[in-house]
């Protein structure tokens, strides 16, 4: 009721939505919004790493698109619209920007990304009020965004497919439209539905309440048109209506895009302040730390055990049965309950799905022991992150009092219950990504493998499981094997697997078609990984392969943020590191494997295969 005056004020003016998304034209039609639709010819290729957030990316996109209609009508006609609507939608997951997939491939590694996980729809809107004086044109550009969060069911890979065959995901951000089949996907949403959509309805009204009865209208600042856009952001745009650099346009401005807010269009020399760039990133990033940690102590609390036993408790029924005080344990519940882990209701506290499959002790896809080992070495090591960077070397005699090469097993080995506690943490770890890692690439080609470092058998068991007429050998240490008998599971595969005891950098290698490298490469310094590579060429056959399962950074190494941290890790702990594609290409073929291919899971390990020539 109370935005309807203000559609209202627009109906007089000539307004033009700069896009050709079939779902925006529904919405602000369906919202009694007349306009034009004069889809943007702005190529949506801004460099993603050089904003501070992705709903900043989402806003400068969604500017250019209206503003490189504004310029176009405005230089066809000689009369630009009244007001230009640009906007642009993204999905977000952990630091990582999704656009609309280029092919099937491509949504399948999205879509496979956002299974199980929750992540964040952001719509950036620009709305650029136009006036023409004397030939010349005034632009003044509004901006926001909207951030929607939307949790994805665990999507099992027939159902992923059949979606993708739908055809569905290819016009859409992050490969999925939730307005339709995608909703099938989607366990809950919080926030604006229509954003996720691709317009931010409730937003807009606000907005335009906002700029047509503003407080002191003669304090917006109007711009001439000479001072955008940047030359760079507008590559491409050459065709005879384009409003490229020298066609009244920019001239030859080669400022970067700007890094933007909620600024005007005009304020691309002034200092950013809390409002164009609000702190939100920032103070995420200082309670990370919180966040970990808040995790690691429900994890050694063994809450989610308990709630699976007993639940749902009360916070004063959790503290009576952990033996903690009501009021610390109250707050932790909450935190639980906050960061997607718990559900809290009327009947007390309960185990979210997520928690369900990752938190519980001794769950198949259990990451409890993995978090234990953070908890352990992980964050100690990190507490003297400075030394590590200013001395360049690893901090074992500050975090662990233990000094020499083999500290992480030093201390990993000591004892049998640490001993079984790390190698539950390398199953859970190598587990929750086997299966993509095993898929990743068609190896019905090879008869017999040998992981290498496999540990329990994890990949192994997998392998088995996809291909039945594979042999696995699974290679390592003696005190490993020993214990690996653990983790055998019940099924048929364990037929096909086999353990050897040894030293891959000393005793020699099983025989093999395929060799299999998980997790093993960042784990060493540069030396020891060439020194491995040149052993495991010696023993591959002519026609024989190479599979590396790790973690791949992208080549700006910037992204993915999953990656960055966990070579961040192999740092502090090893001096070793994750690598691009493009390294392992060079290390490969230096010990002769060709035909590099890799294929990003999203997971906890993506897959490198190679073929020795
Ligand atoms: C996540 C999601 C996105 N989308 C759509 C909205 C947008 O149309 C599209 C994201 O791409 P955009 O680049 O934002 O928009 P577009 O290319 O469709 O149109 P234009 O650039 O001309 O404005 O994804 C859905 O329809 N449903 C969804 O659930």
């Amino acid at each position: 009721m109370v935005l309807y005056p203000v559609m209202r004020k627009l109906l007089d003016k000539r307004v033009v939505l700069a896009s050709a998304s079939p779902r925006r034209q529904e919405i602000l039609s369906h919202a009694g919004l007349r306009f034009t639709v004069v889809p943007s010819k702005f190529k949506e290729n801004l460099s993603k790493a050089s904003f501070p957030t992705p709903y900043a990316y989402a806003m400068e996109t969604a500017k250019q698109k209206a503003l490189e209609v504004a310029r176009r009508m405005h230089q066809k006609d000689l009369r630009a619209p009244d007001i230009v609507i640009g906007a642009d939608t993204i999905v977000a997951l952990e630091g990582l920007i999704l656009e609309k997939p280029v092919d099937k491939t491509d949504a399948y590694s999205m879509l496979s990304r956002l299974s199980g996980k929750e992540h964040s729809v952001f719509t950036g809107v620009a709305i650029v009020q136009c006036s023409s004086q004397g030939g010349g044109l005034d632009l003044d550009v509004s901006e926001f965004y909207e951030e929607t969060r939307v949790r994805f069911s665990q999507l099992s890979e027939e159902l992923l497919w059949e979606y993708i065959h739908s055809g569905e995901p290819l016009d859409k951000a992050g490969g999925y439209g939730i307005q339709a089949l995608g909703g099938m996907l989607v366990e809950a949403i919080h926030g604006d539905f229509h954003n996720v959509v691709g317009f931010p309805l409730n937003r807009f009204c606000k907005k335009l309440a906002e700029l047509y009865h503003p407080p002191r209208p003669e304090d917006r600042p109007r711009e001439k048109q000479d001072s955008i856009p940047a030359e760079d952001t507008f590559d491409g745009l050459g065709d005879s209506e384009g409003a490229g650099p020298g066609q009244g346009g920019a001239r030859g401005d080669r400022r970067r895009p700007r890094a933007p807010g909620r600024e005007h269009a005009k304020d691309a020399d002034r200092k950013p302040s809390v409002e164009s760039v609000p702190p939100t990133a920032v103070l995420e990033l200082i309670d990370g730390y919180k966040v970990s940690k808040a995790l690691f102590t429900a994890c050694k609390m063994k809450l989610f055990d308990l709630l699976r036993d007993k639940g749902p408790l009360s916070a004063l029924d959790v503290a009576r049965k952990i033996g903690a005080s009501e009021g610390g344990t109250g707050q932790l519940l909450d935190v639980c309950a906050g960061l997607g882990l718990l559900d809290k209701t009327e009947g007390g506290y309960s185990n979210t799905p997520l928690a369900t499959l990752y938190l519980l002790s001794d769950g198949e896809y259990s990451l409890h022991s993995f978090i234990m080992t953070q908890e352990e070495v992980s964050w100690p090591f990190f507490s003297y992150l400075d030394f590590a960077v200013r001395e360049g070397t690893v901090q074992a005699q500050r975090a662990m009092g233990t000094a020499g090469e083999d500290h992480y097993q030093e201390s990993f080995y000591k004892n049998r219950e640490k001993k079984l506690q790390f190698m539950r943490a390398m199953h859970g770890h190598t587990k929750v990504a086997a299966r993509q890692v095993a898929t990743a690439f068609d190896l019905s080609g090879f008869t017999s493998a040998c992981d290498l470092g496999g540990c329990t058998g994890a990949l192994a068991y997998e392998l088995a499981r996809q291909y039945p007429g594979l042999k696995v050998t699974v290679f390592d240490l003696p005190e490993v094997i020993e214990d690996a008998v653990c983790f055998q599971p019940h099924g048929p595969e364990a037929g096909q697997v086999s353990f050897v005891p040894g030293d891959f950098f000393q005793d020699t290698l099983p025989e093999a078609d395929l060799y299999i490298l998980s997790k093993i490469l960042h784990n060493w310094p540069d030396d020891k990984v060439h020194q491995l590579l040149s052993r495991i060429s010696r023993s591959c056959k002519p026609g024989g392969g190479l599979l590396v399962a790790e973690q791949l950074l992208d080549e700006d190494k910037c992204r993915p943020l999953p990656a960055l941290m966990m070579s961040l890790n192999m740092t502090v702990l090893f001096q070793a590191r994750e690598r691009s594609l493009s390294e392992y290409r060079s290390l490969l073929q230096a010990h002769g494997f060709t035909d590099v291919r890799a294929v990003r899971t999203g997971s906890t390990s993506d897959a490198v295969l190679a073929t020795r020539a």
